[in-house]
C-alpha cells in the first residue's frame, strides 16, 4: 500500500505520542490523541481514532509514513480556502464559534446530533446563515431518507448536505427525492472498502475526502482524479488532525488541479493549543507550507506512558498489515 515501508524498529524510534485538549466536544471527544512519526522527509501523523480496527487504521499509518519518509507532492497553489466548522452547539453559541474563522465565506454546520432535535438544527443553521453566505450541513449519516428529505426542506438553500444518511443506497434514494440539494459523501468514501462505489452508484454530487483514511496525499490525488471522471469535485477535509496532520491535508489540497470549494481544514481552531504556532487563518484561507512541531510543545503535550505503549503496539500491528 505504501511506496516505502520502514522497519517497525525505525518507526518506533521515530514515534512521539501527543494528546491535545479540545475547546469543544467534537465527534464525542474532548481530547485528540495521535502518534507522530519523524522521518527523513519530515513529520507525519498517525491519528486513526482509537476505536478504528487495525485494517482501517493501517491506511492512516501509510499516510503518516508517506509524509515522514517521502514528503508532499508538488503544489499548484500556496493558499487553501477553508470553511468554518460549527459543532452541534446551541444557536446562541454560533457567533462565538464563527469568530474563530476570520474571513471565511463558507460554513459547515453539524446537524442530526444524537439527543438533539430538528428544531435545534434549524436554529443553528439559521444563526450561521445570518452571518456566512455559503452554508453546508453534515449529518454524519444520522438521518433516514425520509428524515433527511424533511430536514433538508427546512434549512433554506444549502451548498450541499454531507452524509445525510448512512448507506450508499440511501444516498442514491435521497438524491432522487431532493434533487435541488447537492449531496456530499464523507463516511461512504472514508470508511468504505471501495471509496468509488458511491460515485458509481450515483450517490453524490461532491466528495469530502480525508487524507489519512485514504492512505495519504498521493492516494487522495489518485481518488480525486478518478472522481473527477464522474464530474464530482473534491473537498479536502480534516480528520481532526493536529498541525502535523494538517501539513499533509493542506499539501494534498495544494496539489489538486482544481479546488472549486472551500476545504474543511480549519479544525485547528478546535484545539486549546496545537503543536506549532504561526499557522494563521487569514482572509478565509490557510497557507499550504509544512510546519514542524515545536520541541517544547511535543514535550508539553506528551501522552502518558500507558497510551504510548498502546500506540506502539498499534504501529507494530498495522505495519504488519501494510507489509
Ligand atoms: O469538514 C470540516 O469542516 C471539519 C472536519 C470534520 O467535520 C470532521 C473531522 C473528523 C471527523 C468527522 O467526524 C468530521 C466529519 O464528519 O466530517
Ligand atoms: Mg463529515
Amino acid at each position: 500500500m505504501s511506496a516505502v515501508l520502514p522497519d517497525p524498529a525505525d518507526l518506533l524510534a521515530a514515534l512521539h505520542v501527543v494528546r491535545l485538549p479540545m475547546r469543544v466536544r467534537f465527534r464525542g471527544i474532548t481530547e485528540r490523541e495521535v502518534a507522530l512519526l519523524h522521518g527523513p522527509a519530515g513529520w507525519g501523523e498517525f491519528g486513526a481514532f482509537p476505536e478504528y480496527p487495525d485494517a482501517e487504521a493501517a491506511h492512516w499509518l501509510a499516510g503518516a509514513i508517506e509524509a515522514a519518509w517521502i514528503g508532499p507532492p508538488p503544489a499548484v497553489r500556496a493558499r487553501i480556502p477553508v470553511n468554518a466548522t460549527v459543532p452541534a452547539v446551541p444557536a446562541e453559541q454560533v457567533p462565538q464559534i464563527l469568530a474563530r474563522f476570520p474571513g471565511v465565506d463558507t460554513a459547515k454546520v453539524k446537524v442530526a446530533e444524537p439527543g438533539q432535535g430538528l428544531a435545534d438544527d434549524i436554529a443553528r443553521v439559521a444563526a450561521v446563515r445570518a452571518r456566512v453566505p455559503h452554508v453546508r450541513v453534515d449529518a454524519n449519516g444520522g438521518w433516514s431518507v425520509s428524515a433527511a428529505a424533511a430536514a433538508l426542506r427546512e434549512f433554506g438553500p444549502l451548498q450541499y448536505a454531507e452524509q445525510p444518511c448512512r448507506t450508499v443506497e440511501e444516498l442514491v434514494a435521497l438524491r432522487r427525492q431532493v434533487p435541488d440539494v447537492p449531496i456530499a459523501a464523507d463516511e461512504s468514501i472514508r470508511r468504505a472498502e471501495d471509496p468509488l462505489r458511491v460515485a458509481r452508484a450515483g450517490g453524490l454530487d461532491v466528495a469530502v475526502v480525508k487524507v489519512p483514511p485514504l492512505g495519504g496525499m498521493r492516494q487522495t490525488l489518485r481518488i480525486a482524479e478518478q472522481l473527477s471522471g464522474f464530474g464530482v469535485p473534491i473537498v479536502v477535509s480534516s480528520a481532526l488532525d493536529t498541525a502535523v496532520g494538517m501539513n499533509a491535508a493542506l499539501a494534498a489540497a495544494a496539489a489538486l488541479p482544481e479546488l472549486p470549494l472551500a476545504c474543511g481544514l480549519a479544525t485547528g481552531e478546535f484545539f486549546v493549543d496545537d503543536l506549532v504556532t504561526g499557522r494563521e487563518l487569514r482572509d478565509g484561507a490557510l497557507a499550504g507550507a509544512a510546519l514542524e512541531p515545536e520541541p517544547d510543545r511535543l514535550a508539553r503535550f506528551a501522552a502518558p506512558p500507558g497510551r504510548v505503549a498502546w500506540w506502539r503496539d498499534r504501529v507494530v500491528r498495522c505495519t504488519a498489515l501494510l507489509g
